[in-house]
């Protein structure tokens, strides 16, 4: 029996199709919006504007910044709700590699020249990075948190993996950067993540988890759109 097919037995709340794939198909146009930016495409083609990478680069790194304590308050969320053990590992293992990552922001930094310590969050930067602040707070429960948390790993995850499909010409330079979010560990810990969503909100699935998927999903377009310059 394959996963859905699982799923349609043990559980869901009326039509017993798991709630991120409800969402999914509700929100497809959306959220190709997200993983199907032109900026990807550019990446994907080939024809990336290097000023644009740069950019990207450097506000990332912030965003990335911002998003580690935003990671730690989920599973301190995690743990006052309800401690599954398996969760906080991927939770954990999540976090772990955002250590690593910080590492490759610095390094592809000195590599492009773009030094972290001058760059100026730009606007939809800002606004994403105070969502995130936002979703710390302890009114927002684990449910939610971690539905936040799903979407935002699986728009970079879904979009650098459509980069490596076949018949990419991406950039030399660039490889290295789809790999991080587009490999395959990335892939199966998002899979955990979103496995965790549906479990949670098998029950109950607050029209609150849904909305916040959906800002995920606009402040992550908006920040495409500032990656390429077009804010
Ligand atoms: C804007 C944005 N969204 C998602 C990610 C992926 N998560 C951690 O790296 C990211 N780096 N940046």
């Amino acid at each position: 029996m394959d996963e859905t097919a699982k799923k349609t037995v043990t559980g869901g709340t009326d039509s017993s199709i798991p709630v991120t794939e409800t969402w999914l198909r509700k929100h497809r146009l959306l959220y190709n919006g997200a993983t199907r930016h032109p900026f990807i495409l550019s990446i994907r083609d080939g024809s990336v504007d290097f000023s644009s990478f740069k950019r990207w680069l450097g506000q990332d790194y912030i965003f990335v910044r911002s998003f580690v304590p935003f990671v730690a308050s989920t599973l301190v969320k995690l743990c006052k709700e309800s401690s599954n053990e398996s969760d906080m590992e991927v939770i954990l293992g999540g976090m772990a590699s955002l250590n690593d990552e910080i590492n490759w922001f610095k390094k592809q930094a000195s590599k492009y020249h773009v030094s972290l310590t001058s760059v100026v969050p730009q606007n939809a930067n800002v606004k994403y990075c105070r969502f995130l602040e936002s979703l710390t707070s302890s009114e927002i429960e684990y449910p939610v948190a971690i539905t936040a948390l799903w979407a935002i790993e699986a728009v970079y995850q879904e979009s650098f993996a459509h980069c490596l499909e076949e018949g990419n010409r991406i950039p030399q330079e660039l490889q290295e950067t789809c790999e991080r979010w587009g490999n395959e560990g990335f892939g199966a810990y998002c899979k955990s993540l979103r496995d965790i969503v549906d479990r949670c909100l098998q029950k109950a699935s607050p029209a609150e988890a849904e909305v916040l998927f959906l800002r995920v999903v606009e402040h992550e377009v908006e920040f495409w759109n500032m990656s390429v310059g077009d804010v």
